[in-house]
C-alpha cells in the first residue's frame, strides 16, 4: 500500500508545487526517479553502527540524482518563467512555482516581461524550496493513508460509521461522489468522523515531528530532574507524548470518538501536534487533511482493504518467519523510521472491490 499511496501523493503534490502531472502512477517520470534513488542513497538514521552507512558510492550518486532533480525543476522554472502565466491578473496562480515567480517579479519592482529570467542565486533557493515541498509534501501523507486503512481494517464498527457518514453526506451512489466535491468543496467540511478518524490515526502513528532550538529560560523536567535546554536542540518526541495515558486515555486503542465534540474527555490544548506548532507548523496541515478525506470518500464505500503479513512473508518467499514477526504496540506493521516514520514492510494489503458505482 506504501508504494500505491507514494505515488498517489507525489502526483498530487506536483500538481500544487509544478502545476505539472507527474504521472507516477501510470509510468515513470525523470522527476520522481531521480527523487526515489536519492531517498535509497540517504542514509538510514538511526544505525547504531556508522560503518554500515559508509558507502564510497554515496557521495557520487547523491550528487548524480540531486543534480537530476536541480536540472528538472529548473527547466520547469526557466518554462513557467517564459510562460508568464503566473502574473496575469484575473488568472492568479495558486502554484508554488508561481508564488515564487511571482514574489521574485514583486520584489525586483519589474514585470516579468522585462525581466531576462531570474537569477541563478534566486532560481537555486526556488529549487530548494521545491524540494522541499516535494519530500515534506508526499512522504507523511502516504504514511498516514496506509495507516487509515490499516486501522479502519482492524475496526470495523468505525468503518462501518464512517462509510454511513459518507452515505449521509454523498448519498448511495458513490459514482456521484467525484462531481458533488468538485461542484461544492465545503462538503468535505461536514465530515466529523472521517476527521475523527484521520486525527486518531495521526496520533496513533504520527509521520513526522520536529527539532526546536532550546533557550533561556526554558527547562524540561524529568523524574524530578531538571535540565536546561539553552544551546540544546530539542526534539519534541510526539510518538511519546501521543500515546501518555494521563493525556491521552487508554492511549493505546483507536478511538476516534475522542476527537468529537461530544467527546467524554477534553483534549488538552496543544497536546495534538502531529503537524506541530508555531510559526514553522506543518504548511501543507489543510492541503493533507483534505487529501485524506477525499481518498476517504472516494475509496471507503467501494473497496476493502486487508492487511496481510503471512501472505506477504510467504509470497516473498520467507515462508520460514512466517508467524514469527515481531510487534510493536501489537501491531506488526509498526513505524520505522525511513526519512519520516514509514509502516514496517511497506503496509502489504489486500484490495478488494465490495461495491461497483452504480
Ligand atoms: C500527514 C501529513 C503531514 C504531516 C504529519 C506533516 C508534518 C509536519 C511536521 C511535524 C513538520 C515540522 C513542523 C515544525 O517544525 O514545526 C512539517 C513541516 C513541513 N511540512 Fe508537513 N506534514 C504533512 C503534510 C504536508 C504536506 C501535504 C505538505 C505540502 C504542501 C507539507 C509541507 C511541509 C513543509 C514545506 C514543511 C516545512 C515548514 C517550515 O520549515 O517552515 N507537509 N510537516
Amino acid at each position: 500500500m506504501e508504494d500505491a499511496s507514494m505515488r498517489l501523493t507525489i502526483d498530487i503534490i506536483g500538481r500544487v508545487v509544478l502545476d505539472t502531472d507527474l504521472h507516477s502512477q501510470i509510468s515513470g517520470n525523470e522527476l520522481v526517479s531521480a527523487f526515489r534513488h536519492l531517498m535509497a542513497w540517504t542514509p538510514k538514521i538511526g544505525r547504531w553502527n556508522p560503518f554500515l552507512n559508509a558507502n564510497p558510492l554515496r557521495p557520487v550518486m547523491t550528487w548524480w540524482y540531486t543534480r537530476k532533480m536541480d536540472h528538472y525543476l529548473r527547466n520547469v522554472i526557466d518554462r513557467r518563467f517564459a510562460s508568464q502565466r503566473y502574473t496575469a491578473p484575473d488568472n492568479k496562480s495558486k502554484h508554488i512555482v508561481d508564488l515564487a515567480l511571482d514574489e521574485y517579479c514583486s520584489q525586483n519592482s519589474r514585470s516579468a516581461q522585462t525581466l531576462a529570467g531570474p537569477d541563478k542565486r534566486f532560481k537555486k533557493a526556488v529549487i530548494d524550496n521545491m524540494k522541499t515541498f516535494l519530500f515534506a509534501g508526499h512522504d507523511t501523507t502516504s504514511s498516514l493513508i496506509c495507516y487509515v486503512y490499516h486501522l479502519l481494517q482492524l475496526h470495523p464498527q468505525h468503518l462501518a460509521k464512517v462509510r454511513q457518514e459518507h452515505d449521509e453526506i454523498f448519498g448511495f451512489d458513490i459514482s456521484k461522489a467525484p462531481d458533488m466535491i468538485k461542484d461544492n468543496p465545503q462538503l468535505l467540511g461536514r465530515l466529523p468522523y472521517t476527521l475523527a478518524i484521520i486525527k486518531e490515526t495521526l496520533r496513533l502513528y504520527p509521520p513526522a515531528s520536529t527539532l526546536r532550538m532550546g533557550s533561556e529560560g526554558i527547562t524540561i523536567t524529568s523524574n524530578g530532574q531538571t535540565y536546561p535546554t539553552k544551546g540544546f536542540l530539542v526534539w519534541v518526541n510526539n510518538h511519546a507524548l501521543s500515546r501518555r495515558a494521563d493525556i491521552f486515555p487508554s492511549p493505546d486503542s483507536f478511538m476516534p470518538q475522542r476527537f468529537l465534540a461530544d467527546a467524554p474527555a477534553e483534549i488538552p490544548r496543544n497536546a495534538w501536534r502531529p503537524f506541530e506548532k508555531g510559526p514553522r507548523n506543518c504548511i501543507g496541515q489543510e492541503l493533507a487533511l483534505l487529501e485524506l478525506k477525499i481518498l476517504m470518500v472516494l475509496s471507503l464505500r467501494e473497496f476493502s482493504m486487508q492487511t496481510v503479513i503471512e501472505e506477504w512473508q510467504k509470497s516473498y518467499g520467507n515462508s520460514a518467519a512466517v508467524g514469527k514477526v515481531d510487534e510493536v504496540y501489537g501491531d506488526k506493521v509498526y513505524q520505522i523510521l525511513q526519512s519520516t516514520a514509514k509502516p514496517r514492510y511497506g503496509m502489504p494489503m489486500t484490495v478488494t472491490r465490495t461495491a461497483v458505482p452504480i
